[in-house]
């Protein structure tokens, strides 16, 4: 006889580490079936019939407060349903509180709020601590519940801290199957008292349901209305309908010692300020490869406003448009490159071919299902949300070995790519030209009191439980007299000067220009099959002075509990993105690294996820794809949790972010991809072509309870000045 599955309902507060308590339920029961739902999704009329089918509920975290029902949603009733419908329930944090004060308790703010915050629990080692010696947990709350004497609810843990004296950590309803923690069990930093502590929930689940419910079978299958099981299989369009047909990639390569990268981009049109240009430049360690893409009349030019429902693919001199109906931006992006895959290049080369550009941050609304309200000329005003163009032929160099690749993805292309080669050759004996004065301009600061009066504003969010941290930022206006201006590919070569990075990028994308020294991947993945795909969430930064060595910094970084803990909310946000796409295999590779950059010393975390072994290439091949559409905008520049802190932050920033914030990058038509965070950049819109040049630099942090608005001030211009720079201004 086949053991039956259990059945587990998992109910989503709109949390960012949902994913993550699925994951480590799964680990506790490897056998369970787990079927989410948002808390916002069913009323409890809908779920009751659902429920005698189920083994157990949990009940994720959230923001807000469980006396709110926008807040809480179908959750609070799930805790006064007739005995018939009786089930066992875990709580975490939100769905702690909202168990005690369903029971008489007393809800209440914390003295000083705990986000990302490690404590030790004690208890009594029973019930779900059964075996369990004192544990170290994390905890994300600002609020906390006082329990009522003699009532239903009992404490089961607590921790003691300096602040807040004592608080309750674990409560359990003492004749009703409920059980609910106020830390977080599914944390990167939480230990025994996640797993173990899940495992022995589900012994006291299994042992109620023997003793209460005798006639429970678990059925092979349950159909929830708006739910998902996870892992889901991710998103893969119906490839085998197109006609594919895979060309191969031509390519030869060379060392060139002297290799001249700029000379090289001039040589291939980067002053040419009418026609489309794209460079991603590994200007800084670690960066290795740079991309230079050699785009001719034809290229197509891949555009789209996130409140318009079609395409438009513009080349040199045509334009057509393609409706989204009844599908995405994102889908008819993978069904484009999908069309066009090739095999066959250098495997050593993480680009042949494809698709480069950027999406903004606003590209990350749909998902998240938040509007980007847009005025009718917003055309005018606004950078397209996706604009990327298909690359056919490349150069790539591999910075670190002086090895340059020459590429091509169209047919009979061997003369193209044997002229060019020669042409690298004789461009490096140039010499590099001196790059002009800067020249004069105006700048446009955020105001400084508005930033710290928004500060404290995310700070309030803070302290009433509706986001854990904040990423705020602000907008700086540069003002280039038309007469002082300096064309824009000689504004990138003084940034790169400047403030060399990592992951460089002077795309001419009209009508963006798009400049960037952004020290910071957000998601590379590797090409099909055994995909990997990798996030390297910085957070943490001080400003590079003479006497901040690196031992300084150090201590300064891993030595403060404000700049650990934003690091690991961010950290816990990622691995949930990733755990959502992937499923359970999620790892945090590096935890709060120190490294160096031109201006900044930063923290930077590595977590890299992969679908089961075994997994069919054409679903790794949009893996990265799908990644990316499920985790945008980057979590390092929203704050946690992700869809109401991008919410606060529309309101308290009062405007869009555009480019900044968002992701560039390439998706290569070999499978593969790399997309960096859009920060420590610039742009400009064709919109002001005739006039002065008005470029818009964004710069930010995250703000949480234990930020000093001054210091964040402090730091949001230590984090302006590396693009500033580039005009020939600081602060
Ligand atoms: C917001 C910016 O940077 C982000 C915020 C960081 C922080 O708060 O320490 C660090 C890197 C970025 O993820 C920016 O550069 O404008
Ligand atoms: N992590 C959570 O579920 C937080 C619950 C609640 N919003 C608080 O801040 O206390």
């Amino acid at each position: 006889m086949t053991e039956k599955r259990p059945h587990i309902l998992l109910i989503d507060s709109y949390c960012s580490f949902a994913y993550n308590l699925a994951a480590l339920c799964k680990k506790a029961i490897p056998s369970s079936i787990l079927h989410v739902i948002r808390n916002d999704t069913h009323t409890i009329k809908d779920l009751l019939p659902l429920l005698r089918q189920f083994s157990a509920v949990l009940i994720g975290p959230g923001p807000g407060s469980p006396d709110i029902t926008s807040d809480i949603g179908v959750v609070r009733d799930l805790w006064k349903v007739a005995d018939e419908h009786m089930i066992p329930i875990f709580g975490v944090c939100l769905g702690q509180q909202s168990l005690a004060i369903e029971h008489g308790a007393s809800l209440h703010r914390l003295e000083a709020v705990k986000h990302g915050q490690v404590s030790v629990v004690r208890h009594a080692g029973d019930e779900i601590f059964e075996g369990l010696g004192e544990v170290k947990v994390v905890r994300y709350h600002s609020l906390h519940v006082k329990l009522e004497e003699g009532g239903a609810i009992k404490e089961l843990a607590w921790t003691e801290d300096e602040e807040n004296g004592k608080v309750i950590m674990a409560i359990k309803h003492t004749f009703k199957p409920f059980w609910a923690v106020q830390y977080h069990p599914e944390s990167v930093l939480t230990d025994e008292g996640g797993l173990k502590m899940i495992m022995n929930f589900w012994k006291l689940a299994q042992d109620w349901n023997t003793r209460s419910r005798p006639l429970f079978v678990s059925p092979s299958q349950i159909c929830v209305p708006k739910s998902h099981i996870w892992p889901r299989v991710h998103r893969c369009c119906p490839h085998h309908e197109l006609n594919v047909s895979i060309d191969t990639v031509t390519h030869t390569s060379i060392a060139v010692p002297n290799i001249n990268v700029l000379r090289l981009c001039e040589h291939l049109g980067a002053y040419d300020s009418s026609r489309r240009f794209v460079f991603l430049d590994s200007a800084a360690s670690p960066g290795q490869f740079s991309i230079l893409a050699c785009l001719g009349d034809s290229s197509p030019q891949v555009t789209h406003y996130v409140n318009e429902d079609f395409i438009e693919v513009t080349t040199q001199n045509s334009k057509q448009r393609y409706e989204l109906v009844g599908t995405d931006f994102w889908t008819w992006l993978d069904q484009y490159r999908n069309s066009r895959k090739v095999a066959g290049g250098d495997s050593e080369v993480p680009f042949w071919g494809g698709f480069a550009g950027y999406l903004t941050y606003e590209a990350g609304y749909e998902v998240l299902n938040i509007s980007a309200p847009r005025q009718k000329d917003h055309r005018d005003a606004h950078h397209p949300d996706v604009n990327l163009v298909w690359i056919d032929r490349s150069v790539v160099v591999d910075t670190t070995r002086s090895r340059v690749w020459v590429q091509s993805l169209l047919r009979d292309d061997d003369k193209w790519v044997q002229e060019t080669v020669h042409t690298i050759v004789c461009l490096s004996q140039e010499p590099e030209p001196s790059l002009p004065p800067a020249g004069e301009v105006t700048i446009q600061f955020p105001d400084h009191m508005q930033y710290v009066k928004s500060i404290k504003q995310c700070k309030e969010y803070l302290f009433s439980g509706d986001s854990y941290e904040l990423c705020l930022t602000g907008q700086t206006h540069i003002t280039v007299p038309k007469e002082a201006a300096i064309s824009t590919w000689q504004r990138y070569k003084l940034l790169r000067t400047v403030n060399p990075a990592p992951h460089g990028g002077y795309l001419r994308l009209h009508p963006t220009t798009f400049l960037s020294s952004s020290p910071e991947r957000f998601l590379s993945y590797s090409r099909s099959p055994g995909t990997i795909c990798q996030l390297r969430p910085i957070k943490g930064t001080v400003r590079k002075l003479p006497h901040i060595t690196r031992e300084v910094a150090e201590e300064m970084l891993t030595g403060s509990r404000k700049e650990i803990a934003e690091n690991l909310m961010i950290v816990d946000l990622i691995r949930h993105d990733l755990h959502n796409a992937v499923g359970e295999n999620v790892t945090t590779k590096k935890f709060c690294d120190v490294e160096e950059y031109e201006h900044v010393w930063q923290l930077v975390s590595v977590i890299e996820g992969s679908l089961p072994h075994g997994t069919p290439a054409e679903i790794d091949d949009t893996l990265g794809w799908e990644v990316l559409r499920r985790s945008l905008p980057p979590g390092s520049m929203t704050g946690a949790p992700k869809k109401r802190s991008v919410e606060l932050l529309q309101s308290i920033e009062g405007h869009e972010r555009g480019p900044y914030s968002g992701v560039f990058g390439y998706w290569c038509a070999g499978g593969g991809g790399d997309w960096s965070v859009t920060i420590r950049s610039c742009f400009l819109h064709d919109s002001k072509k005739d006039g002065d040049e008005d470029w818009i630099v964004g710069a930010g942090g995250a703000i949480t309870a234990l930020s000093d608005p001054e210091a964040e001030w402090d730091e949001m211009n230590a984090k302006l000045n590396g693009v500033l720079r580039g005009f020939g201004a600081s602060c």
